[in-house]
This record gives structure tokens, C-alpha cells and sequence, in this order.
């Protein structure tokens, strides 16, 4: 409260030229003691007081004097914008009061300021009852003594008593062990104390109340734990929340500006810093000057007009940058934060430039294996079918690992051919590629012919010994073709070697490191043989770390067509003829189970070209047996069926010979009985070729140049 809300503001003044007996007029008719006394121009000059009236009855009673004489010089006036609190530090009884300019406007007395305390005081109690009453804090206040003074709403509910019971009583009674008593005792405050009322624990505060150095009471807080726990666990998860923000907003490669409705910055992120080029003290700190502040602004401006999230993109530093705002709304719908997005477009560009050229090379790279494949393919083995596709495709793959491998596959079907292809492709491909057929050899030789035998080794063995293929394959492949037929001692001492890495000679006394990539082929089941107790375990494992299985020729039929073109030429060229095949014998070959596979169907080839005498190949040539093995009707070839497969195989059969053999689909027709569309229908039924694909006479002749 100022000295202008207190004052008296309607003020008597008496100019100071003017007679005693004039300003005694005032006084009396007023019922004043004083007045200020002004000059000319209205400022306070002076005081006039009765006292100075007893000074001219002592002087002979001369009231014509003028006020000037006599009145009190040394005159303190206040400032009407003085608080009341400074009003008290003044003696005087009454004080002419001045505004900013000097001008007087108005009285202080001793009872305006009495008036001033007395309603400052009332307003001071009324807001303190609101507090106490609005509180959700119960509040307690005791007197030195410790008898309970007041209690709030809060409080009462907490004591479940009404204040008038409570009041007088006590605080010990009320609240057992309640720390005010030990306030009173010590004059020094308690916080955070636990206290239990009627079952409830509260978090409490005492403090004393002072008067100087005097105790004159003291007063608790009391508040639910319960709800203290809640608002620390809150504030832990907003915490927690607020640490995992900023480590993403942090951490984001894209930078991110976070800025008021006004375009005032609270966060950028380092990312920010560094695209936009900012020195330190520009990313920190609201209201900063700054590039940063500015796209702030500039995104805020746009965000705050549409109300959605807007992109705008310019150049900093040289690169292209796109910013786009999100606003966030506050409960009211209004916008609060704009959460930016900064990202380097220049950095994309070079980003997807970066990405072509690397799917370019990646193209580049994957036709170039493809050309390499086709090329290995082509020296290392023929193959059309996928089943092959895919056993090449993982030898390939294989071949440049330093791992054992174990081929698998009938006699014939071109193991020992993958093998080859797997050396080639190794970064072994430059060192021998030795094979030994484990069958081929006695059980007797096979130690020395593995593993080579040292000088001496035996009666009749070589000066100088002599080096097995352990040592001759160093640092090339070694394939063991008819591993299954190892014997049981040699598996063992086969398993040891793949073990240690290194041998010892027969008959010799120092191991030899081996470094070979060793490949292994069978054409039997190894893991029968395991089970039978007739290959080990151990060694099985140790050798089957990656299997190839080579299908057999029958299950690929384009390969039989393939190899039978390839070696045809080949037998032509070697035996100086031009001989061709008829479709019937492609024919045949595909029907034809090849039990000797791809060996088998290199030495047919070869035995017609040679006996054949026409230039044609028919079916006349081939060897009886294998005319009825590879013709053999639909029906014969597969186990009993319903009547109706057995018909449908027949009918596809007799199509499929008619549409073969005659030169037309008409004739094809006439030849079955039927109309032709039936006949179309039928093959369609039965997914045979038909119209202009249909072979025309002579049927496929093959001569290895097709
Ligand atoms: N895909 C092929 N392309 C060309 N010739 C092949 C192919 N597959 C096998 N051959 C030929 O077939 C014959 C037998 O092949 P290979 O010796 O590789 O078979 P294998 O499975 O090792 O037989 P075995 O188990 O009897 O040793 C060889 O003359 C080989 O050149």
C-alpha cells in the first residue's frame, strides 16, 4: 500500500506572505493544529502550527505579521509513491505529501497511516483464511506451548474432527509424535517428516513461528505419501520420457529445430548445428540472433498460418536444405512448439548418385558372373535342367570356400566332372587336381598310394620312397572318388589325417603337413553305411560338411537332349562322320532310365555312330533291349492306377504318336477317327503341342549342330 491510497488528499494551505492572524482564522475554523504554508507559486515552503501562535503572544500578540516570520522552515514532505511500510520510520506527526513533480497533494497523519496498516492487515488475513481454507495441505498451528491454536479444513479432515474439538487441545493428543513439539523446543524447522494420523501416513513440515528471538508458536503441513509417491513416480517416467527424447533428438541424422509458436529456439540438435553452419552460442538459448533463428521464424510464420505441417527449402552453406514444420497444439487448439525437420537434400542426391553407381557396377558385376558361369558351365560339364542349375549353382558357390565337400550321386551321373568344375573354380584352381578311385585299389597298397611310404618302408620299396597323393595334391584338390569303399582301417587313419592336418609316410617316423582341398564322391548311401556299422561316424561328418547331390539323367530329361547333341558332334567329329539322329531316338533317349547315366549314353552314342550304316540313325540301330526299355507303352512304365489314369495315359499316348507321326493335324484326325477339333480339344486336355509347332516330316534330326 503507497502513501497516495491513505492520505488526506483535500489539503488547507496558507500562502506565506500572509497575515498571523489570517492563518489563526484557518487553524480555528478548521480545527487544525498545522498547515503547511506554500509561496507564490504553490510549493511547500514551510509549516504553520499553534506552536508558533504561543511564539506572538510572547512577542506582544503582533498578528499582523505575515506567516513568513514565523513559521517552521526545515519542513519534511513524503512522496505520494512512498510505500506505508517507510511511513513508519517518520516522527512527525503529520506530513505534507508531494507528487513526482514537487506539487503538494495531499496530508499524511499518524491516523491515515494507522487506517492504512489496519486495512492492509484485513486483507492480509482474508487472503491467508483463502489459502488455509483452499489448501489441500492440512495445516496445524500450536502455541509455545503446544495447545492447537488453529487447523485448517484440510487438517480437519485429516484428524476427522471439527476445529472447534480440536482447538485448545493438546497436539500431542491429536497427532502422536508430530514434530512441532520438538520445533518449540529448538525454534528450527523440521521438514520432510513422516507422520501416521488415524492410519494414514502424511509427509510433514513444521516450522517455528518467531517473534525476534521469541518462540510465539509453530505450525505443520501435513500431505498424503501416497500422493507425494505418484507425483515422484510421474515425475521419474516424465524424466525418463524426457532423457529418451533428447538422446533422439540428438542422435537423429536429420536435424531437428524445436521452437515456440514465435519462432523462438528451445532445442536444435547437433545435426542442425553442423548443416546449418552454426557456431555454438547460435544453437543455444531462446530469442538468439542467429541463421538458426531465423528458419525458425520463417518455418514458424508458415506453420502458425496454415495450421499443419508446411516445407519450406533454400540454400545454406552451399547445400540444398529442406525444413519442414509440425506444429504442436496445446489443449486449446492452440500452437505452442513447431518441431522441424532439417534435412540435407544435397546429401540425398549425392546419396541416390552414390546408389546408381553402385547398382550400375552391381549389374555390371552380376552380368560378368553370369558370362564367367556360363563359361565354366560350358568347359566344365553340359547341363539345361534347373536341377543341374542348381547343384552347379552351389558348387560354384562352394568352390571358393576351403571346405571338404561331399558329392553324392548314381554311377555315371558326372560327379567326378562337378569336381573338377569345384577346383576350377577355387582359388585352388592353378595347383593338380588328383583323383584316386578308393575302389579301384587293394586294401594292401592303398595306406601308401594315400600317404606314400619313406625309404625303406618295406622289401622292394623304391630309394627315396615314395610321395601319395596326400603330398602330391599340395596345394591343389584331392578327389576321393568311392570314399564308401574305404576300408575300416584307412577310414581311420583317413579321419585322423582330416583331423591334425598332417600324415605320416608308411614306414615313416615324421608327420607331414598336408594343404589340399580334399573332394569326396560316392554312389552310395553313406549314411546307410553308417548306420550298417560299415563307415565311421566321425569320419562322416568330418567329410559331409557341405553335400552335392547329383540327380541322376533320367530325372532330367532336358540334359539327356543336351549331352546327346554334344556328343554326337563330338563322335562325328572324332570318327570323321556326319551322322544324324531321327526323333524317334530323342525320343527314346528321353523314355530310357540311363541306369549308367551320362557314361552310359556317351557309349550308346558312340556305338551307333560307329555301326550304323545310313547317314540317319533310326531305332533300327540301337540296341535291342534298349528299343524295348525305351519305348515302353504309358501303362507299362508306372505302377497300377484307376481305370481312368490308365485311359487318360493311354489317350495322351495314342495322341501324342498320332500327332508325331502324321504330317498334319488333319491327317492326325483322320487317323484316330475323330474330328479334328476333338482332337484339339483333346491335346489341349492333355497340354500336347499343337498347329505350327507340330513336327513336320523328317521328324528332329539331331547332329550336334542344332
Ligand atoms: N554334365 C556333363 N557334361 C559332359 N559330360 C559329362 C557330364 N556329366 C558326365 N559327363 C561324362 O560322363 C562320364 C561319367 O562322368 P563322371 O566320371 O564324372 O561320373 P561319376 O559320377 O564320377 O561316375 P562314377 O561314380 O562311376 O565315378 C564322363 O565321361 C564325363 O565326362
Amino acid at each position: 500500500m503507497l502513501v497516495k491510497d491513505v492520505m488526506t488528499s483535500e489539503v488547507l494551505t496558507v500562502e506565506e506572505g500572509v497575515a498571523v492572524a489570517e492563518a489563526v482564522q484557518l487553524l480555528r475554523r478548521h480545527k487544525v493544529k498545522g498547515v503547511p504554508v506554500v509561496d507564490a507559486i504553490g510549493r511547500v515552503c514551510g509549516m504553520f502550527t499553534v506552536k508558533h501562535l504561543f511564539q506572538v503572544v510572547a512577542d506582544g500578540g503582533k498578528l499582523a505579521r505575515p506567516v513568513r516570520e514565523l513559521m517552521q522552515r526545515e519542513v519534511t514532505v513524503i512522496r505520494d509513491d512512498t510505500s506505508l511500510e517507510e511511513t513508519c520510520g517518520f516522527p512527525q506527526k503529520r506530513l505534507p505529501v508531494v507528487d513526482a513533480g514537487g506539487n503538494l497533494v495531499g496530508m499524511l497523519t499518524k491516523s491515515d497511516i494507522i487506517r492504512g496498516f489496519k486495512t492492509t492487515f484485513v486483507h492480509a488475513r482474508q487472503e491467508l483464511k483463502a489459502v488455509l481454507e483452499a489448501t489441500p495441505h492440512g495445516i496445524v498451528a500450536v502455541n509455545p506451548q503446544g495447545y492447537i491454536t488453529f487447523v485448517n479444513p484440510a487438517a480437519e479432515k485429516i484428524l476427522r474432527l471439527k476445529a472447534e474439538r480440536v482447538i485448545g487441545g493438546d497436539v500431542s493428543d491429536f497427532i502422536p509424535n508430530c514434530a512441532v513439539i520438538g520445533v518449540l523446543a529448538t525454534g528450527r524447522a523440521i521438514r520432510n517428516f513422516k507422520n501416521t494420523i488415524n492410519g494414514t501416513t502424511y509427509l510433514g513440515h513444521a516450522a517455528p513461528v518467531m517473534d525476534g528471538s521469541d518462540i510465539i508458536g509453530a505450525v505443520a503441513s501435513f500431505q498424503p505419501f501416497s500422493e507425494i509417491e505418484s507425483l515422484a513416480d510421474e515425475l521419474g517416467v516424465v524424466k525418463q520420457l524426457y532423457k529418451e527424447l533428447d538422446a533422439v533428438i540428438s542422435c537423429s541424422y536429420d536435424g531437428i529445430l524445436v521452437t515456440e509458436a514465435d519462432g523462438a529456439i528451445r532445442k536444435v540438435n547437433a545435426a542442425t548445428v553442423k548443416l546449418l553452419g552454426l557456431a555454438p552460442s547460435q544453437s543455444a538459448g531462446a530469442g538468439e540472433e542467429g541463421r538458426a533463428h531465423q528458419l525458425g521464424e520463417r518455418v514458424a510464420a508458415k506453420v502458425c498460418q496454415d495450421r499443419k505441417p508446411c516445407s519450406i527449402s533454400c540454400r545454406i552453406n552451399g547445400r540444398q536444405v529442406a525444413l519442414t514444420g509440425t506444429p504442436v497444439f496445446d489443449e486449446n487448439g492452440a500452437v505452442v512448439r513447431i518441431v522441424t525437420n532439417v534435412r540435407d537434400l544435397s546429401e540425398l542426391s549425392a546419396l541416390r548418385q552414390e546408389l546408381e553407381e553402385v547398382n550400375r557396377l552391381k549389374e555390371m558385376y552380376f552380368s560378368e558372373l553370369a558370362r564367367l558361369k556360363a563359361e565354366v558351365a560350358t568347359t566344365s560339364g553340359t547341363y539345361r535342367s534347373a536341377e543341374m542349375q542348381r547343384v552347379y549353382d552351389l558348387a560354384l558357390r562352394v568352390a571358393v570356400v576351403d571346405t571338404p565337400v561331399l558329392i553324392h550321386g548314381e554311377s555315371g551321373v558326372g560327379k567326378e566332372v562337378l569336381a573338377n568344375y569345384i577346383h576350377d573354380g577355387s582359388a585352388r584352381r592353378d595347383g593338380a587336381f588328383i583323383k584316386i578311385n578308393c575302389a579301384a585299389i587293394p586294401e594292401t597298397l592303398l595306406e601308401s598310394e594315400l600317404f606314400g611310404y619313406a625309404e625303406g618302408a618295406f622289401s622292394g620299396a623304391r630309394r627315396g620312397g615314395k610321395p601319395g597323393v596326400f603330398e602330391i595334391a599340395h596345394g591343389g584338390t584331392l578327389f576321393m572318388d568311392e570314399i564308401g569303399e574305404l576300408p575300416g582301417s584307412i577310414q581311420a587313419k583317413l579321419l585322423r589325417v582330416l583331423q591334425d592336418q598332417e600324415f605320416f609316410k608308411v614306414g615313416g617316423s615324421r608327420p607331414v603337413k598336408f594343404d589340399a582341398r580334399l573332394l569326396f564322391a560316392t554312389n552310395r548311401d553313406l549314411e546307410a553305411e553308417v548306420k550298417a556299422g560299415r563307415f565311421r561316424e566321425d569320419l562322416f561328418y568330418r567329410i559331409n560338411v557341405v553335400p552335392l547331390f547329383v540327380p541322376p539323367l533320367r530325372e532330367r530329361p532336358e540334359d539327356i537332349v543336351a549331352l546327346t547333341a554334344e556328343f554326337l558332334a563330338k563322335m562325328n567329329c572324332k570318327y570323321k562322320t556326319d551322322k544324324k539322329l531321327s526323333a524317334e531316338i530323342i525320343e527314346a533317349f528321353t523314355n530310357y532310365p540311363w541306369p549308367g547315366n551320362v557314361r552310359e549314353l556317351i557309349n550308346v552314342l558312340e556305338r551307333v555312330v560307329i555301326t550304323s550304316r545310313q547317314e540317319f540313325i533310326t531305332l533300327e540301330d540301337l540296341p535291342g533291349n534298349f528299343r524295348q526299355q525305351a519305348h515302353p507303352s504309358a501303362v507299362a512304365r508306372g505302377p497300377v492306377l484307376p481305370l481312368k489314369n490308365v485311359l487318360d495315359m493311354v489317350e495322351r499316348d495314342v495322341i501324342e504318336q498320332s500327332l508325331r507321326t502324321a504330317k498334319s493335324l488333319r491327317q492326325a484326325a483322320k487317323a484316330l477317327g475323330i474330328d479334328p477339333s476333338t482332337l484339339l480339344r483333346k491335346a489341349e486336355k492333355h497340354k500336347i503341342r499343337t498347329g505350327v509347332e507340330l513336327p513336320q516330316q523328317p521328324p528332329y534330326i539331331f547332329n550336334g549342330k542344332n
